[in-house]
């Protein structure tokens, strides 16, 4: 259909976000377009950063909460990507990413492991784990002897007995090497309730690195199917991680480079800065084959700042998040709306990517995100209640919850970010986030391409097939978006019903 026939209704995004307004996601609403493609026809295929490929736009935020390393595999296994906090040790750090980098199914387990010798005098010594592996020496590098099961240790009597009396013997492993499909092929034929997985790294050097059991495979195979996942060239997953922009920074990303990290993302409220500019300079000089991607940014100024010091990949997003009270302490930051169409247009100048960071509640935020340019969603809440996040569930006024917190929280703070937040001499402790807890949402396995399935729909309304196509159709004026009023808001969502329930899928 051609755009220049249109008869003239809504506004171009340009005039749209020229007026004087910071509009956020749910202020604005696009008019749908035309269809003349099957909703499986839409590729949301994209780019993170300069040279990194995703097969779908989703990206989970480096928080204590959000990305560890299943997250991180997770994220992978769906062609997506996680980017692993830190807030934690360098050495801790680097091995969330080279654990996510050991795997090749698209979930880790907390393993526990023991000595022959050990009694296990708690139930809490089994964490989340089905069973406690006994090795040799009690720890994940050494020879694998048995397992016992928290079945059986419930049965115990006397609970400081030594593991090796009651201990299943086995010493049957699988190399992590193994494909999902392989590893259920071995628990069905063997009726095996779980199998750990070894890693080789020769000279007779073995770690054991997951644990699947035959309840995973059983869930797995009732998620929708995974689609291509996001692979390095030596075939293991892709993995983000964030650093700082302090002295002490550049160590950590050597470690990361080390341990295999695949992109690095400065994070940071406020990117742009003089911090932020030399350690831009500081990557591309000593790792010119690691995409960089800077922020957080929102206006065209402070991205066109990061983009000429050489970032391969912008994040965008002030005070937008869930858990954030930037704006509400500070005083700046933007509507997200208007900050990814403000940042995105010149960023596109330069073909670099746009990281739509923060504020993303459901489906129709991703297709507004993308639609005004942004490449990727960054979402923190919207993963945090997923089984992938770390941390475990507790129950809160009849919800299955679990801990989300903000990055800029006391807590987190006081947990090992510090340094950020008290400046080198400075006393007082500010928070610009909060400490909360979000729903049980299950598995981001299931939920996230349910997800991008109502994407695929949203895209169709729009006429737009690709990400590329929705680009085209804003920057030329053919898509048309309009503010919505406090009432439309209200319309578009649900209302005037007694009582109801919300089922997405
Ligand atoms: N997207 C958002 O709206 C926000 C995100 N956050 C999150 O909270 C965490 C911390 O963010 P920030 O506080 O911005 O961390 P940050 O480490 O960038 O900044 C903390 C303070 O340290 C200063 N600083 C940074 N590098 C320095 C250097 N080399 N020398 C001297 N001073 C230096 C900064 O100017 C700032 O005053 C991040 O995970 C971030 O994503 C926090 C607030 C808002
Ligand atoms: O003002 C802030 N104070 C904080 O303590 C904080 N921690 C994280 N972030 C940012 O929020 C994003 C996640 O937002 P959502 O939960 O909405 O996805 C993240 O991706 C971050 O950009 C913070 N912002
Ligand atoms: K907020």
């Amino acid at each position: 259909m051609d755009g220049a026939s249109l008869i003239d209704d809504g506004f171009p995004a340009t005039t749209l976000f020229n007026q004087g307004y910071s509009y956020t996601y749910d202020d604005v609403i696009f008019l749908p377009h035309y269809i003349d493609f099957p909703v499986d026809a839409v590729s949301l295929a994209t780019k993170l950063s300069r040279r990194v490929a995703l097969a779908i736009p989703c990206v989970s935020s480096p928080m204590d909460t959000v990305t560890g390393s299943s997250m991180a595999t997770a994220m992978a296994s769906l062609g997506g990507i996680g980017i692993v906090h830190y807030n934690t040790p360098t050495v801790d750090q680097a091995s969330l990413i080279l654990r996510a980098k050991s795997h090749k199914i698209p979930f880790t387990h907390e393993i526990v492991f023991k000595s022959p010798s050990d009694s296990i005098s708690s139930a809490e010594d089994f964490c989340s784990a089905p069973c406690i592996f006994v090795t040799d020496a009690g720890s994940e590098s050494s020879k694998f002897l048995g397992f016992v099961k928290k079945s059986d240790w419930d049965k115990l009597d006397d609970k400081e007995v030594r593991v090796s009396e009651y201990m299943t013997k086995s010493s049957t492993t699988l190399p992590s090497s193994y494909s999902f499909e392989d590893v259920a092929g071995y628990l069905a034929k063997d009726r095996a309730e779980f199998v750990p997985l070894v890693r080789d790294y020769g000279e007779g050097v073995e770690e054991i690195v997951n644990l699947v059991t035959s309840e995973d495979v059983e869930r797995i195979e009732g998620f929708p199917k995974l689609g291509l996942p996001s692979l390095a060239s030596d075939g293991s997953f892709l993995v983000g991680a964030a650093i700082g922009t302090r002295d002490s920074d550049k160590m950590r990303l050597e470690h990361l480079v080390k341990a295999g990290v695949n992109v690095v993302v400065l994070d940071s409220s406020q990117g742009n800065s003089i911090y932020q500019i030399e350690m831009i300079k500081h990557v591309k000089n000593n790792y010119p084959e690691l995409d960089v991607i800077g922020g957080n940014v929102v206006t065209a100024y402070q991205a066109q700042n990061l983009i000429q010091a050489g970032v391969d990949g912008l994040r965008v997003g002030m005070g937008s998040g869930s858990i954030c009270t930037t704006q509400e302490v500070c005083a700046v930051g933007r509507g997200q709306a208007t900050a990814v169409y403000k940042v995105a247009s010149i960023a596109a100048e330069s073909s670099v990517p746009v990281i739509a960071d923060g504020g993303i509640s459901n489906s129709g935020h991703i297709v507004k995100a993308l639609a005004l340019g942004a490449s990727t969603v960054m979402m923190g809440g919207f993963l945090a209640g997923s089984n992938e996040a770390p941390g475990t569930y507790e129950n809160q006024g009849g919800w299955r919850v679990k801990k989300y917190r903000g990055m800029g929280s006391l807590e987190a703070m006081t947990k090992g970010s510090d340094a950020r937040y008290l400046g080198d001499t400075a006393k007082l402790k500010i928070a610009q986030g909060v400490v909360g807890a979000v729903a049980d949402k299950g598995s981001v396995l299931k939920f996230i391409p349910y997800t991008m399935q109502a994407v695929k729909q949203g895209f169709q309304d729009l006429g737009a097939s690709s990400l590329q196509s929705a680009n085209d159709l804003l920057r030329s004026g053919v898509l048309r978006l309009e503010v919505r009023t406090g009432a439309a808001q209200v319309e578009g969502g649900i209302h005037g019903l007694v009582s109801y329930e919300k089922k997405s899928f």
